[in-house]
């Protein structure tokens, strides 16, 4: 009988010792777990792949232990009227785990821990705003990690990351397990866009662009060093205005509609006076479309590009999911002893005066190999990097006096 063959125990060979690393996903079932742990799936480092939520993980298990890949699903146990019911889902070794009685098995032998569980933005919020919620949300996460896998490596996506990645420090510190090496929080999405918008304006292949961005993740936090680009390019300052407000505003340009409104100085040809990014309900008279607009108004002064925004239904996902697999992809290849595998991340850090900062990293066998200064910042820059250690600073004190009070 199809619909309950599923829930018979089923006598399967899960590949034997096949090489590869033991990643967990917390909150898989989410907009960013979901396609993670499908990409994960996907990724030839991956042998076991365990998928933990506090809802909706059986479903999801079930749906990616059917794709063809190496990292395999063998079972999934649910609690399911005061029973514990085991089915096996596939050959294979990708688990999926729900709810909290179901932590601990998630993360007993994992290399790899990733976390994008909480609650995302909404229109209006700022990231910090979702401090209530997603504070006690990783505390009680990373609790588990100190008892069933303190030596794995964290990858911390959930926000505010500022203040989510001083708190798992202190509760992997209060545990007596914290390895500054092996927790990072995960800013690579500032990064992959910053790639984009640059390539976008200097016309070029963006997996050929690689812009260090440095800081934290959240607005004025997060720090492109435009300077510092490869391939080396000369930006006009209102090139340089344009592309780190559009970076420091990308998670709120998915968020909630979004404006950005360029002044077109038609006696200088095809440059743009960039203004500011507005949001529309700020500019009511702006006819509302869901995909990019562009109008001109009736002396071609003005451009104005609109994204298209979630408006209400969360934040960046996809390119979240794709952001988290490229950084989990260096962790293992670092972990693999690759050579040479350098991200930018928010980790524990000297760099500045702050405890915490985002820098280049060096990924190797322990986590963290080496953190890379700042390199020579341009007057721009150096006054971008007052204004993201001030903010910074408040976010990491609230996080670890979160766990300290
Ligand atoms: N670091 C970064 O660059 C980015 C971070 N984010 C953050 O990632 C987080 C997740 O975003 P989405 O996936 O869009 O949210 P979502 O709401 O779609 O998914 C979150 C998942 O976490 C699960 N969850 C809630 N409490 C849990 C718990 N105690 N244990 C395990 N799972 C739990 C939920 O059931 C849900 O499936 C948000 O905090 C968001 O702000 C989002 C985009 C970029
Ligand atoms: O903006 C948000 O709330 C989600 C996020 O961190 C991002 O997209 O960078």
């Amino acid at each position: 009988m199809e619909g309950s063959s599923s829930l018979q125990q089923v006598s399967c060979r899960a590949k034997g010792g096949a090489p590869g690393f033991k990643v967990a996903i917390l909150g898989a079932a989410g907009g960013i777990g979901q396609p993670l742990a499908m990409l994960m799936k996907m990724n030839p480092l991956v042998s076991v792949l365990h998928l933990y939520d506090v809802v909706n993980s059986p479903g999801v298990t079930a749906d990616i232990s059917h794709m063809d890949t190496g990292a395999v699903v063998i079972s999934l146990s649910l609690s399911l009227w005061g029973h514990v019911l085991l089915y096996n889902v596939n050959h294979g070794l990708v688990r999926g785990f729900l709810g909290q009685s179901q932590l601990e098995d998630a993360l007993i032998g994992m290399d790899l821990v990733i976390i994008p569980a909480g609650v995302p933005r909404k229109p209006g919020m700022t990231r910090d705003d979702l401090f209530n919620i997603n504070a006690g949300i990783v505390k009680t996460l990373c609790e588990g990690i100190t008892k069933c896998c303190p030596d794995a490596i964290v990858n911390l996506i959930s926000n505010p990351v500022n203040s989510t990645v001083p708190i798992a420090a202190e509760v992997f510190k209060k545990a007596g397990t914290y390895d500054p090496k092996r927790l990072l929080g995960v800013t690579m999405l500032d990064v992959v866009r910053a790639n984009t918008f640059v390539a976008e304006v200097m016309g070029l292949d963006p997996r050929e662009v690689d812009v260090p961005v440095v800081g934290g993740h959240a607005g004025v936090t997060i720090l492109p060093l435009l300077s510092q680009v490869k391939p080396p390019c000369s930006f006009t300052p209102e090139e340089t205005d344009y592309l780190t407000s559009r970076i420091q505003n990308g998670g709120t340009e998915v968020v909630e509609d979004f404006l950005y409104l360029f002044l077109s100085c038609s006696l200088l040809g095809s440059a743009w006076l960039y203004l500011q990014p507005i949001r529309i309900s700020e500019l009511p008279s702006i006819t509302e479309e869901h995909n990019t607009l562009s109008c001109l108004t009736d002396d071609s002064n003005f451009f104005v590009h609109m994204s298209e925004a979630k408006a209400g239904a969360g934040s960046a996902t996809l390119s979240m999911a794709y952001a988290a697999v490229k950084f989990a992809d260096a962790c293992l290849r670092g972990l693999r002893g690759d050579a040479s595998v350098i991200q930018c991340a928010f980790v524990a850090s000297q760099v500045t005066e702050l405890p915490f900062f985002a820098s280049k990293v060096r990924l190797g066998r322990t986590g963290i190999d080496e953190i890379y200064p700042l390199g020579p910042l341009n007057v721009y820059e150096r006054v971008g990097l007052e204004k993201a250690k001030k903010e910074l600073a408040e976010s990491i004190q609230k996080g670890v006096s979160f766990i300290k009070k």
